[in-house]
Parts: structure tokens; C-alpha cells; sequence
């Protein structure tokens, strides 16, 4: 692994106690972070204080070998499916690059990151198009270059696609089912119950009407169904009753139109630990469940096992970045402390959405003052605008110090806005003791240039 044009920094060496042992349990810093001199945390070989001197705060890291050491762990999980990082978790042109060298495939779900994977040359054979209202843009966008599977998410979109498919190969496809199983860390990224926006329903009938319509369009080659039941998923449980009811189903089509799908897509939705003891199943624990009852439901249907595909998105990305602020103010209010920080809702928008929880760290600076629980807040203009609520800090926090926030690579920088016109933040890549930048700090230009003036 070798990066280029990075930044050659003070060299780390990895000491005896890894930062995992020593502190907030094992998996909610990446695997290699280490405690640096001067109470200082080391990720990918350099210092976090340096990186936030370097770069400026807040500031994400990513730490490369995380994030190819996970990605590595799907693939060996589930050694004969296909492993299609889900995009959305965060995206660049450098992930695109490590994914397609891992022999990964990526899920996208909309032009955007479909045209920025094409910008490096991604196999679009190994491209997944998902979304409940793809826009005629994505679709034209997929057809274009030529991606691998486009997954049908209502009726409607089955003839409009299928009007614009040209040439003499029909575009492969699968049908999202919207199989009724309720999983997921919070109401807001469940995905899978009835009544959800994504998908055709199974309950209803209309995945079944849906597949009809499908076989009878000469455009498109059905190879298999769908689902993803929501994010954040601490059990491979869900994913067994999914395998049950979609190979059911399949069964069932096999039975109605004497056809035999050969894939099986399950989505994403893995979870990460973001406080320690947070339940996060290896990968292969996920892979041996969904492969045991492959094997079993397909057996009882008579089915050919269908070949797999899932898409984790959080798992491979969350573990590997770190967010880094400075402390602007140290408040009391109310008997509460609180820290504010130079970043917040605009570039962690989680804890807002979802009631997120982190752990949270000063590093650079050590001290023999007690903790107590503070409250780190960001600098935008919504009482909701909390990063972390009542976590465990130094009572010597003064203006200055850099706070370090785990489990920060996914749903961060690929959901902030331009709330306020703070920013958003740089992302950059740390390995073996370099790093270099992967997206640069947004600037008050980047938004005034937007403004045409009118
Ligand atoms: C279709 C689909 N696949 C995969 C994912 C990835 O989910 P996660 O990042 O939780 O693995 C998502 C997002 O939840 C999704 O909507
Ligand atoms: N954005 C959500 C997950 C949604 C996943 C995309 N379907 C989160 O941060 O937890």
C-alpha cells in the first residue's frame, strides 16, 4: 500500500499497548491506533495533533489500512458472493481507487457518484444503480456507461427504464423487495418493515406483480432480488429471516413463471460499535449465518443457491475515520458543562438525526485533572446542534485543545452541508506514517462562487 504525494510526518513507532487496550474498547478506533507521546493518539502511523496543526480543525482522517483491512474481512466473510461497498457512506476518488483494488463492487444511487466512479475508470460491470426515485439523469447516466445491475425500486420505473435501453443486450436488473422485517439502530434508518418508501411489497403482492412485469420487457434480463432492511443492524439474525422469505419467494416464481434467478442481493446495514460494548458482529459472523441458511432454506425449496451479494457501507468506512476539533468556549449552564468545538450538525448531522452517541477524546495534551461529563456541543445556531452528550473529559478543557471523535468515516463528510457557510471539512488519508489530502476544506469562495447574484 503506498501513498502517493503524501505528506512525510513525525514516524510513530507502535507501542507496546495499543490505544484498543488501553482505552475505549476494541473496535471503536481503528485497529491500528496507538497512544503517541504527550498524550497523543497515532493513527496510521501519525499523530492526530499534528494532523490537526497540518490541516486545521475539524478536520476527518481516514485511515487507509482501516478501511482495506475491512473491506478484505467481507470479502473473506462471504469468499464466493459479491462484496459492493455501499458509496453513500462516504466517497472519493481514492475509495474508489481502494475498492476497486480490494475486488470489491460499489453501490451507488445516483449520477453523482456513479460519474465519480466513472472518473476513475471503476469496472461498471461491478456497479449496483439502487433508488426509490432514480431521476431520469440516473438512469441515462446507468445506461450510459454501462452498469452491472440497476435495481428496480417501484412499477413505474420498470417501463421507463426499459423504453430507454438501446442496442441489442438487455439491461440486467433485480427487483427490490420490500420484505417486512423491522432491524435497524433507530425508527429513522429502518428500511425493511411495511409501510417503508423503499421497495415493492412482498406482503401486498407487488414484488411478485412487479417481477411479472419485468419478464415480459425484452430490455431487461431479471437476475435476481433485492433487499436491504435498514442500517446499523447489530445481528445477523434479520438477515437469516430475510434469506428465508426471499428464497421463498424466488421458489414461488420459479413455480408461477419456470424460472430459476441465480442471485440473491441482502443489502447492507452492518453494524460498528461507536461507544465501546456497542454490539458489532465480525463480519464472518454475519457471512456464516446468512451462508447456513441459504444453504438450509434452499434445500427445503429445492432451489439452486442463488449467489450472493451484500453491500456494507458504515462497517467498511465507520471504523476508519476520525474527526478532529478544536475547543472554541468551556461553559457551565443549568449544572452542565459544555465544550464547544469548531465543527458540528453541519458536519456530523447523526447525533441530530438519529440520537447518535460518541466517544470522545482530547489528545495532544495530558493532564492529572479529574474527568467529568461534558457535553460537546458545534458552533451552529440550533440548541440540537449536540456532538456528544455527556461524555467523560478532562475538567482542565480549556480553549485550544483538539477533541478526537472515532467512528467518524461513514455518514459524516458524505451528509454535511453547507449549514452557516462554515465549511465543510477536509478528509485525509493517513498510511504507514504519511498522509495526504483526499478532499479539500470547503471555502467561503466555493460558496460565494455559487451565488450568480441575481
Ligand atoms: C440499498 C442500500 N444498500 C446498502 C446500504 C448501506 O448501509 P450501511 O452503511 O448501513 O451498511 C444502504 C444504506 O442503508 C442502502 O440503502
Ligand atoms: N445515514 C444513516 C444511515 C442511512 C444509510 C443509507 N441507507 C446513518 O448515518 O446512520
Amino acid at each position: 500500500m503506498t501513498m502517493n504525494r503524501g505528506v512525510r510526518m513525525t514516524v510513530v513507532p507502535t507501542l507496546p499497548t495499543s490505544l484498543p487496550e488501553q482505552l475505549a474498547g476494541p473496535s471503536v478506533w481503528p485497529a491500528g491506533a496507538v497512544l503517541a507521546p504527550g498524550g497523543d493518539v497515532a493513527v496510521g502511523g501519525v499523530p492526530l495533533l499534528e494532523l490537526a496543526e497540518r490541516y486545521g480543525t475539524p478536520v476527518y482522517v481516514l485511515d487507509e489500512a482501516e478501511v482495506r483491512a475491512r473491506a478484505r474481512a467481507w470479502r473473506r466473510a462471504l469468499p464466493d458472493a459479491d462484496v459492493v461497498y455501499a458509496a453513500k457512506a462516504f466517497l472519493s476518488r481514492a475509495v474508489v481507487d481502494w475498492m476497486e483494488q480490494e475486488g470489491l463492487g460499489l453501490d451507488v444511487c445516483s449520477a453523482g457518484e456513479l460519474e465519480l466512479a466513472a472518473s476513475r475508470g471503476f469496472p461498471a460491470e461491478r456497479i449496483v444503480l439502487h433508488g426509490n426515485a432514480k431521476s431520469p439523469q440516473d438512469l441515462r447516466t446507468a445506461l450510459r456507461l454501462g452498469v452491472g445491475r440497476i435495481v428496480i425500486d417501484s412499477e413505474g420505473e420498470i417501463a421507463r427504464l426499459a423504453a430507454q435501453v438501446q442496442g441489442p443486450e438487455p439491461q440486467q436488473v433485480m427487483v427490490r423487495v420490500l420484505p417486512g422485517i423491522e432491524a435497524g439502530g433507530h425508527r429513522k434508518i429502518r428500511t425493511g418493515g411495511e409501510g417503508q418508501k423503499f421497495g415493492l411489497s412482498l406482503a401486498n403482492g407487488d414484488a411478485e406483480e412487479a417481477v411479472a412485469r419485468v419478464l415480459g420487457q425484452p430490455g431487461l434480463e431479471l437476475v435476481g432480488l433485492h433487499c436491504h432492511l435498514g442500517s446499523q443492524i447489530a445481528s445477523p439474525e434479520p438477515y437469516a429471516r430475510a434469506v428465508r422469505r426471499l428464497v421463498a419467494l424466488l421458489a414461488r416464481l420459479r413455480d408461477r413463471h419456470g424460472i430459476t434467478l441465480p442471485e440473491l442481493d441482502l443489502g447492507g446495514g452492518f453494524a460498528v460499535a461507536y461507544l465501546p460494548g456497542d454490539p458489532a458482529p465480525a463480519p464472518a459472523a454475519y457471512g456464516r449465518r446468512i451462508q447456513d441458511e441459504l444453504i438450509r432454506s434452499c434445500a427445503e425449496s429445492d432451489y439452486p443457491a442463488p449467489r450472493l451479494t451484500v453491500e456494507p457501507g458504515r462497517s467498511i468506512m465507520a471504523p476508519a475515520g476520525v474527526a478532529l476539533y478544536r475547543v472554541l468556549a468551556v461553559k457551565r449552564s443549568g449544572g452542565r458543562v459544555f465544550a464547544a468545538v469548531d465543527g458540528g450538525m453541519s458536519d456530523n448531522p447523526r447525533p441530530a438525526l438519529y440520537g447518535a452517541r460518541y466517544t470522545v477524546r482530547r489528545v495532544g495534551r495530558v493532564s492529572a485533572a479529574p474527568m467529568r461529563a461534558t457535553t460537546v456541543v458545534g458552533r451552529h445556531c440550533e440548541a440540537g446542534d449536540v456532538l456528544a452528550e455527556s461524555v467523560e473529559l478532562p475538567e482542565d478543557l480549556r480553549p485550544g485543545d483538539v477533541l478526537a471523535v472515532p467512528g467518524a468515516g461513514a455518514y459524516h463528510v458524505s451528509m454535511a452541508s453547507g449549514y452557516n457557510m462554515t465549511g465543510r471539512p477536509p478528509v485525509v488519508a493517513v498510511a504507514e506514517g504519511r498522509s495526504r489530502v483526499l478532499l479539500r476544506r470547503e471555502t467561503f469562495e466555493d460558496h460565494r462562487s455559487r451565488d450568480i447574484g441575481l
